[in-house]
Order: C-alpha cells, then sequence, then structure tokens
C-alpha cells in the first residue's frame, strides 16, 4: 500500500520517504534501525558517574555565549539542571546552538558524562526539545535510522509508530507455525514492533535474530526452488569414467597436487551421475585450473561427447587451446578454436564440423555463444573466470545442450561463507595448494621516487634471463599529470633504462586489434620481448613462467582482487618473483590495501579485505546475480544463521514442502522476490 495512505502522512513527507526509498507501507515497516539510544534508564543529576553514557530529562537553566579556546575552537556551553543540580553542555563549532535553546524549556540529554574538577559536562550531546514526559517515543531503547537531510529522527519514529499502530495488518506471518516454534522464533508483529521500538534489550536481540532468519532464509530458499524447479526431473548425460585416465595422467609434464587430484574426482564422479553437474572449482591464481578443465573434457569426448569451453577474452582462449592441445597432444581429439579472429572460411568449417559431432572439444570467447552454433551433443560446458561473464551469457552456452554438466572455474577466491550464500547448492571444489616448488611472491610497495631503480631492477633481471611486465593503469588525457601513462613508461624504458634498445620492451594496450595485441602476446610468450608495458589486459589468466617481476604503477588505481590477479602473473614457475607496486597515494584506505599486498600471498585473505574494505555487494555484483539486498543480516557474521537457513531449505525442498497450504504465503514471497530467474538458473 503505497504510503500517502498512512494517516499524518503528507506528500511532502512522502516525498521525503521516497528520498529514502521508502515506497509503501510495507517498505516503512522493513526500514531497520542502523542503531539504537539506550534511554531507558533516565537518571537525575546528583546520580551521574564521570564516563557513563545517561539519558537526563533537565531544563536549560542558563545559556553561555560562546567562546574561543586556546586551540582556536568555538566553544559554546549551556547549562540545564534538574531538582538535584545542574550539568553543562558543550559544543563545538556549533555557534547556533545557543539560539536552539530557551531558558526554562524541557529538554532530554543523550549523552557521555564527564567530571571536570567539579562542574559535569556533556560534550555534544544529542538533545531532543519540546520534550514531553509521556512521549514514549523519547524514553526507551530509540532507533536510530539512516536517514538524509529531509526527515529527522522525531518524524519518522512517529511516522512508523503510526504505521505499526494502524495498518499492522498489513503485516503478515508468512514463516508457518512449525518452523517459528522449531527455531524458537518470534512472530513477524513481535518481531516487527521491537526492531523499531524494543520493550528491551532482550526483545530486541529475539526480535533481530527472526529477521535475520527470515532474510537469509527466503535467499535460500528462493535459490533452491529455483534450480530445483529447472533440475529435478533433468536427466544429464551419464559420462563414465574413460579406461585411458591413468594413461593421460602419466604422460602429464607434472604431478598433479593433492588438490588438484581431488578436484579432478569430484568433478569425475559428478560426470557419472545421471543429474547434472553443478560445481564451482576455485582455486588461488596459478594453483593449475586448466589441466583440471583439460582432465575433465577429455574424459567426456572419451566417452563420445562434445566438450566446450568459454574464456573471458582472445589471449585467453588462445591459451587455453594451446595448453590444453598440448596436454592431450597423444590422444587422438579434435580441438578446436574459434574467436573474433577466426577466420570466415575456417569458421564455417568449425561450425559445421560441431554440429556433426567431428569436434570433441572447443574453446572459445564470446564467438562460442552465436546463435548460428550447434552442437551435436554438448555434455560438458566449461567457464572460466566467472565474474567476466554475465550469467545470461552462460546460460545462452548450456542452453546448446541438453542439460550438459557445467563446471565454472574462478580464480577470484571467494570466501566460503560468500559461496554458501551466492551459489545457494552449488558443489564448490578448492584448490587449496600450490604446485610443488612455487615460492612467495615478494611483494613490495614504493613511492614514484624509486622509478628509476625499479626499473633498473627489471634491467638486471632480463640481464639473467627473465622477463617482466609494467601494467599501467588506463589514463585519460586530463589526469597526466597525476598518472603514468604505457606510453611513458615505454619511452622511458627504452631511452634510459635500456639505452635505446627498442626491441625488447613493447607496449600492449586494449586500443590495438587482435592481430597486433597476439603478435605482441606472443612474442613475449617465446621471450622474445622481456619486458611488456601494458594495461590491465595481461590481469586475467596469463600464463608466462619465466616472468619474474610484476610492477604495477599507479598502483592505488587497483582494487586489492585485481592487485592479486596481476600479482599472480608472476611466480608461476620454480622462479623467484617480485611484485613491486608504486604508488604515491596518500589516503588511508588506499595505503592499507597496498600494505595488505605485501603481507600476504593468500587469495583467500585478500577477498576477505576487500570485502571488509569495499563490501560485499560491489565486490561481487549481488544485483547482478538476482539476489537482493541485505537489510539487515550480515553474512560473516551471521555465518551460522546462514548455515541454518541453508540446511532448512535443502530439507523443505528436498521434501516438496512448498507446495502444502500453510507453506503457501512463502512460495508466493519467494516468487515475487525471484521474478528475474534467468538469473538463477544460470547456475546450474
Ligand atoms: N601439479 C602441477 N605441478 C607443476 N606445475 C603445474 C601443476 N599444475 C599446473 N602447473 C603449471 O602451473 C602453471 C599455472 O597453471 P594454470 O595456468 O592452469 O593456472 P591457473 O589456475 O589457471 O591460474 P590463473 O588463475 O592465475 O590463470 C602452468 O604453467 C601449469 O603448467
Amino acid at each position: 500500500m503505497d504510503i500517502k495512505y498512512l494517516k499524518g502522512v503528507g506528500p511532502k513527507n512522502a516525498e521525503y520517504l521516497r528520498s529514502l526509498g521508502i515506497y509503501t507501507i510495507e517498505d516503512i515497516f522493513y526500514y531497520f534501525p542502523r542503531d539504537y539510544e539506550d534511554r531507558a534508564n533516565t537518571k537525575k543529576i546528583r546520580d551521574l558517574k564521570d564516563g557513563e553514557i545517561v539519558t537526563l530529562i533537565a531544563e536549560v537553566a542558563l545559556i553561555n555565549g560562546t567562546r574561543k579556546t586556546q586551540t582556536g575552537k568555538n566553544l559554546t556551553s549551556i547549562v540545564f539542571k534538574d531538582d538535584t543540580g545542574f550539568i553543562t553542555g558543550i559544543w563545538f563549532n556549533q555557534p547556533y546552538i545557543k539560539k536552539t535553546f530557551k531558558v526554562g524549556e524541557k529538554v532530554l540529554l543523550y549523552g557521555k558524562v564527564n567530571r571536570r574538577f567539579a562542574e559535569l559536562q556533556m560534550v555534544d550531546p544529542k538533545y531532543e526539545k519540546n520534550f514531553d514526559n509521556n512521549d514514549e517515543n523519547s524514553v526507551g531503547i530509540l532507533p536510530i535510522y539512516p536517514l538524509n537531510k529531509y526527515l529527522s529522527q522525531k518524524t519518522l519514529r512517529n511516522i512508523i509508530k503510526n504505521a505499526l499502530i494502524n495498518k499492522r495488518e498489513l503485516l503478515k506471518e508468512i514463516l508457518p507455525k512449525r518452523i517459528l516454534d522449531e527455531f524458537n522464533l518470534v512472530d513477524i508483529q513481535t518481531a516487527i514492533d521491537n526492531i523499531h521500538f524494543p520493550k528491551n534489550k532482550d526483545m530486541l536481540n529475539k526480535s533481530i535474530y527472526r529477521l535475520k532468519f527470515e532474510e537469509l532464509f527466503l535467499i535460500q530458499l528462493g535459490l533452491q526452488y529455483y534450480k530445483k524447479s529447472i533440475n529435478s526431473d533433468l536427466s544429464a548425460y551419464n559420462i563414465p569414467l574413460s579406461g585411458r585416465l591413468k594413461e593421460l595422467k602419466e604422460k602429464l609434464p607434472f604431478e598433479l597436487t593433492n588438490a588438484q587430484s581431488r578436484t579432478i574426482r569430484e568433478i569425475l564422479l559428478d560426470m557419472k551421475k545421471n543429474k547434472p553437474m553443478n560445481r564451482l572449482v576455485q582455486g588461488d591464481v596459478g594453483s593449475g585450473k586448466t589441466v583440471i578443465a583439460a582432465i575433465a573434457m577429455f574424459n567426456c569426448a572419451e566417452a563420445g561427447y562434445q566438450a566446450a569451453m568459454l574464456a573471458p577474452t582472445e589471449i585467453l582462449a588462445e591459451q587455453h587451446f594451446s595448453s590444453i592441445t598440448s596436454l592431450l597432444k597423444d590422444f587422438d581429439l579434435n580441438i578446436a578454436l574459434i574467436t573474433g579472429s577466426t577466420t570466415k572460411k575456417q569458421k564455417e568449417k568449425i561450425l559445421t564440423d560441431l554440429a556433426n559431432g567431428e569436434i570433441d572439444i572447443i574453446i572459445g570467447t564470446h564467438a562460442l555463444l552465436q546463435e548460428n552454433v550447434e552442437f551435436k551433443n554438448l555434455a560438458l560446458v566449461v567457464t572460466d573466470e566467472q565474474h567476466r561473464f554475465g550469467v545470461r551469457q552462460r546460460a545462452t552456452l548450456v542452453s546448446k545442450g541438453h542439460n550438459p554438466h557445467v563446471l565454472v572455474m574462478t580464480a577470484t577466491p571467494i570466501p566460503r561463507t560468500l559461496a554458501l550464500f551466492m551459489y545457494g547448492d552449488m558443489d564448490i571444489s578448492i584448490i587449496n595448494e600450490l604446485p610443488k616448488g612455487r615460492q612467495k611472491v615478494d611483494t613490495y610497495f614504493v613511492r614514484s621516487t624509486m622509478r628509476e631503480r625499479v626499473y633498473n631492477f627489471i634491467k638486471k633481471e632480463v640481464m639473467e634471463g627473465r622477463q617482466a611486465y609494467i601494467v599501467c593503469p588506463l589514463v585519460e588525457e586530463s589526469e597526466k599529470i597525476e598518472a603514468i601513462s604505457a606510453e611513458e613508461a615505454y619511452d622511458f624504458l627504452v631511452n634510459n633504462t635500456f639505452n635505446g634498445n627498442d626491441k625488447i620492451v613493447a607496449v600492449l594496450h586494449g586500443k590495438m586489434s587482435n592481430e597486433e595485441k597476439d603478435f605482441i602476446m606472443q612474442k613475449f610468450k617465446e621471450g622474445a620481448i622481456k619486458v611488456l608495458v601494458s594495461t590491465t589486459v595481461v590481469e586475467v589468466g596469463v600464463n608466462v613462467p619465466n616472468a619474474t617481476v610484476m610492477v604495477v604503477e599507479n598502483a592505488e588505481r587497483f582494487g586489492l582482487a585485481q592487485l592479486h590477479q596481476l600479482r599472480g602473473r608472476v611466480g608461476r614457475g620454480s622462479l623467484k618473483s617480485y611484485c613491486i607496486l608504486i604508488s604515491d597515494a596518500t589516503n588511508k584506505e588506499a595505503i592499507d590495501r597496498l600494505t595488505i599486498m605485501t603481507k600476504t600471498n593468500d587469495g583467500f585473505v585478500i577477498s576477505e579485505k576487500d570485502m571488509e574494505l569495499r563490501g560485499t555487494g560491489e565486490l561481487f555484483g549481488m544485483r547482478q546475480h538476482g539476489l537482493p539486498d541485505l537489510k539487515i543480516a550480515d553474512i560473516f557474521k551471521d555465518i551460522e544463521i546462514l548455515k541454518t537457513t541453508r540446511d532448512l531449505a535443502r530439507r523443505l525442498i528436498e521434501d516438496n514442502m512448498l507446495e502444502k497450504d500453510e507453506f503457501e504465503p512463502l512460495r508466493i514471497k519467494i516468487e515475487s522476490m525471484f521474478k528475474e530467474k534467468i538469473d538463477i538458473t544460470t547456475f546450474n
């Protein structure tokens, strides 16, 4: 029901409420306080103790003027009294305060008490004027709402109170009684009453618990409900273990790590079932995910089915194609590559061969998603670096097969809590082990005055046969003074560091044609180019184990996850490697971020920190995944509730409980929450 139908909300307030994202009366119930002030125990001035936080009801006794302190601040003081004593309110640099009070008026003060010599003071107390002893809003545990400048706390409190009294019937319980009982949850009306105007701390806590529970539960239930409606009677390709897996393992150029073997085992077992696999493989940078994709695709092809792998960039598609071809070279499989650069003629042949089943494995970019790409029997879809793909794109590829198995690989480590949350019942494998012989990448954070020394260090490594990356942010013309562009870095290297030798240094940037980029990348891989100066084109997945130095210019412009990805381009073999972050940043957040990089090489730790700094929503685009924002729960702090609700959701879905009458309100709620079903379905 539109907020304007609430008694006492005129057109102006309705507009202000809309500016806070409150459109309906239901919204207002769910507009939760960001904090509370405990004013439950008002005290007399005589009983105040130094350091305690209290609520007082007092009268304005004396309005002193404003004076300058020794440190140059404006200090305004006002004396308040009750029938037991006096206390002075002090405000810094708010001279207008003295005009807000009138001698003799009653106010409510809330703040921390200081005893200075014989005088009691409160610095910058919160206050409420026109105070009436009977005003329930003002005594007790008071809600503090997130507000903008249009509405006062008091007005909003009154509006909410009003809604709770006059429109309570709009608050309907959606959780069935048996769930309330089983988990000891308070009913919805009690919860909403107490989240806004808590009777006491205990009721507040119970209400918070109930609302967090509801929030996380609805999301988990929604995810699983839709997954089931898609997956329930899907029969998938039942792919047996190939008799040649052992031979393949023996022919690999390295021994698999335990984590790789475990992940492969999990994948092969999934593909043997007649339910489509739905697995996320998370491996830190350089942990060796490509070989896992290769083995899964091999097993699929050996059974006579087709497998496809989707890569986010052309450079990566080519790299995967060449690594996978080389890993599987002793087996008679037809492996193809399709990208934007594939010629028309080649493409025609590929399309025909795919459609009639000649091609066993195809690796490609977005070109794979085009409508005219058809498969004979696509049974496995692998996508690399999922965050680069819109969920819809992945769905497009999946739809080219008949319930194919899906394997999603990501190098962006997602903390387990978030994975639990975002992927509902997706199975997760974690490669938490790097191949043997890898050394920690030494990471330094330096100022730009060190640039020349850093470049000389690159020269030293190049002399020893190694290679280096220098990554520069993309800079606009107008930002030139602050940031060094790739071209400038290139000029400096060629002219100063390498005394005019322009053969071994190259620039790579997004504006170049694909051929140019490929040509340079190829030369770098072969080792002819020693130093690659680039914009972030190298960010994801590039594998050149001979590279030992990664320099990031204006490093403050990159997010933590991105810096970790960039650093992951070195230290990919057994050679000692270095990452040098150059930045003149002065703001604390940027310095914190760069310092974290110097302290840890662990992608999981880094992504947790990243989330602390930036918040989960922004990092993983919750909305992009079709997930609603969280209003009250916190996926880190509320991990226990998350697990409980996830298990409950699973159980209810498995037992088809949502079909029952008592669950109908819940089902309707979920259906309205997850209107865009496609975003959920693509996780299958
Ligand atoms: N078990 C292993 N032992 C030794 N080397 C390995 C092993 N597995 C993979 N490698 C090598 O490690 C390097 C990194 O592997 P790969 O390119 O698959 O990493 P990745 O997980 O895709 O990393 P990123 O996400 O950073 O691209 C490659 O050169 C690969 O040949």
